[in-house]
């Protein structure tokens, strides 16, 4: 994979206003994902309001994080590999988050996900959360780019 500076979100979908990912929801997470190499990676800085317990961030959250830095991950994948100028919609079929330590606030977090697998519009994610160097979460989801007559479909 490779890009240029502007995030996959501000390029593909300025008007988006998912929680996650919305370039235009003002009080969403609003996350910036890159492409670096085979990889797509983001760095957020959480917010107090994020906590879960003092000085750590929310499950909840990470879990936000990681599927939609995921799914861009996915849907930005399936316009390569269709030599496409735009990615699909994709949605989020399933993910699976490991909590492995708490996630400290006070600094950026760093996300990076790699396509594992993908067969038709199905992708496979897998994606890590670090704090201070350290992963404390992983995740590893199955993304699906939807056809015309989904709820989704041209809806990002
Ligand atoms: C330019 C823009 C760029 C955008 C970049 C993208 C980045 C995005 C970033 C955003 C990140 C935000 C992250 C998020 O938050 S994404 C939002 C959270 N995720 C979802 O809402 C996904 C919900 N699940 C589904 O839609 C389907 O299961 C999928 C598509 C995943 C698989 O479906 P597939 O076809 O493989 O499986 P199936 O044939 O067995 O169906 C299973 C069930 O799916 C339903 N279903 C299927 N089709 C439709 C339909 N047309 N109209 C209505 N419903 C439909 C239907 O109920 C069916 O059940 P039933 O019929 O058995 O009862």
């Amino acid at each position: 994979m490779s890009g240029d500076a502007a995030s996959l979100q501000d390029r593909y979908s300025p008007q988006g206003r998912c929680f996650g990912c919305g370039p235009a929801n003002d009080r969403g997470l609003r996350l910036k994902s890159r492409v670096e190499g085979d990889a797509v990676v983001c760095d957020f800085t959480p917010e107090p309001h994020h906590e879960a317990f003092p000085g750590m961030l929310n499950g909840g959250i990470i879990g936000a994080l990681l599927d939609c830095h995921s799914n861009w991950t996915a849907a930005y994948h399936l316009m390569k590999a269709r030599g496409a100028d735009a990615p699909p919609c994709t949605v989020t079929a399933d993910f699976h988050v490991k909590l492995k330590k708490p996630t400290p606030l006070g600094g950026p977090v760093h996300l990076r996900a790699q396509v594992a697998e993908a067969e038709g519009d199905r992708v496979v994610v897998e994606a890590t959360l670090e704090a201070g160097g350290r992963v404390t979460a992983t995740c590893r989801g199955t993304f699906v780019a939807v056809k015309e007559g989904h709820p989704a479909f041209h809806r990002w």
